[in-house]
């Protein structure tokens, strides 16, 4: 029996998983190690009995008596806090799905890298606050990283084992989020709720902000360098209203590679937990007749400015990964709260990055867990100190 464990199971990416699961087979085709969760309780504890998982975390101390109370009677063992997550990671289990959303994924995703486990990594965020760290864990343990992004699970899947050598540029696509048609003038007044609509993908209300913003771009082309390897100037992104076409490599001898599919994220996690094989997934086909067009058009910085900072951060290196991320979740809390305009994200960001660059040890790459929290702690202070100083205008 494969066994499994999910950090982050109450989110979008863990109930995708949990589907994947059930619908195979459940308790009966799975040992289900551990499952984590945050304030959402009594999904977590659904999921635990369901799956008869081992273990139940959540990441709230103060959660646990009600996580214990809700699981009274069960075999499902309860734990609570950052570091019980990341002590849950430690558990052998032969698959682990990174579905924690925020730098909060980071330290349970090192976790599994360093007992050499084989991590699926919908958190990007750890691969861009810690590229060079998590990628050089994975190499020292022996340890697997499957992304499963939908981007990098397309650029997996069309590069399959071909050489990097022969690949002249990779292309992620964007769907350009809710206000890829906006008029610019009117995106400062964009509202909370009107960020949190995605016109493809139903996802978690961070993600999905982010979507509209462009930043998750921006840390998908960061993430696509550091996992692949490829460099910057080899990363492209291309504006597809439709998120059919998820990504493409483009070879040297001129042609090109695409991954299709629906716009469902159980197809990239369920790649991801029946590599190398292949499964019939829960996943609707295509019907491109049906669709007709495809459309396909050049990114505007000028709407995304959240595409050059990615750039910036690449040509920066050093600890830039780490302060962009940090920045932007605080930037986006900012937003969250109402303290910021929706444009002001951007530009609390790049502030943050102005401050830290130059400061002692920014061009260096951080070569431990408590270097990259670090400096992403300084990010944040930096981003909420220009939301202190610019909010409420
Ligand atoms: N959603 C999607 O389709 C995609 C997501 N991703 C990435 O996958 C990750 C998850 O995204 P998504 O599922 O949308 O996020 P959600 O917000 O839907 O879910 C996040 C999960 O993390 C838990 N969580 C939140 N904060 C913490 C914390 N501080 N410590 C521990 N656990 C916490 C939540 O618990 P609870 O809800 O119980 O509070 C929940 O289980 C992100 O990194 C995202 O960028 C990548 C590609 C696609
Ligand atoms: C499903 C997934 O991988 C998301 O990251 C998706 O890419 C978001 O859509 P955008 O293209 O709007 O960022
Ligand atoms: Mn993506």
């Amino acid at each position: 029996m494969r066994s499994v464990s999910i950090f982050g199971a109450t989110g979008s990416v863990g109930e995708s998983a949990y589907d994947l699961l059930i619908r195979s087979g459940g308790a009966d085709r799975w040992r289900v190690v551990a499952l984590s969760g945050g304030r959402n309780i009594a999904r977590l504890a659904e999921m635990a009995r369901t799956l008869r998982a081992e273990m139940a975390v959540t990441a709230h101390p103060e959660l646990l008596g009600d996580l214990a109370e809700v699981l009274g009677g069960s075999d499902v063992q309860v734990s609570a806090g950052a570091d019980a997550i990341v002590a849950a990671a430690g558990m052998e289990a032969d698959w682990t799905l990174s579905a924690i959303v925020g730098a909060a994924g980071l330290p349970p995703g090192l976790r599994v890298l360093e007992r050499g486990g084989t991590l699926a990594l919908a958190n990007k965020e750890s691969l861009v606050a810690a590229g060079r760290l998590v990628m050089g864990t994975a190499a020292r343990h022996g340890a697997r990283i499957l992304p499963v992004d939908s981007e990098h699970s397309a650029i997996f899947q069309a590069l399959g084992s071909d050489d990097l050598e022969n690949v002249e540029n990779v292309t992620i696509t964007a769907s350009g989020g809710a206000f890829r048609d906006w008029p610019l003038d009117r995106l400062e007044h964009a509202t909370v709720d009107e960020a949190s609509t995605h016109p493809n993908w139903a996802m978690g209300q961070r993600i999905t902000i982010d979507s509209a913003s462009m930043f998750n771009k921006a840390l998908e082309i960061i993430e696509t360098h550091e996992f692949f390897g490829i460099e910057a100037d080899r990363i492209r992104v291309l504006v597809h209203p439709e998120s059919i076409v998820h990504a493409m490599v483009t070879h040297c001898d001129g042609g090109s590679i695409a991954h299709l599919g629906a716009p469902d994220m159980r197809h990239a996690i369920g790649y991801a937990l029946n590599w190398p094989d292949r499964a019939a997934l829960p996943v609707a086909k295509l019907d491109l007749a049906a669709l007709g067009t495809l459309s396909f058009r050049a990114p505007d910085e000028t709407r995304w400015p959240a595409l050059r900072l990615a750039r910036e951060v690449m040509a920066a290196g050093g600890a830039a990964g780490a302060a962009l991320n940090g920045a932007k979740e605080q930037a986006l809390d900012d937003f969250l709260a109402g303290r910021i305009r929706f444009t002001d994200m951007a530009h609390a960001v790049e502030a943050a990055l102005d401050d830290l660059t130059g400061v002692a040890g920014f061009t260096t790459s951080p070569g431990d867990l408590a270097t990259v929290l670090d400096w992403d702690q300084r990010a944040r202070q930096s981003a909420a100190a220009w939301a202190a100083r610019h909010g409420g205008r």
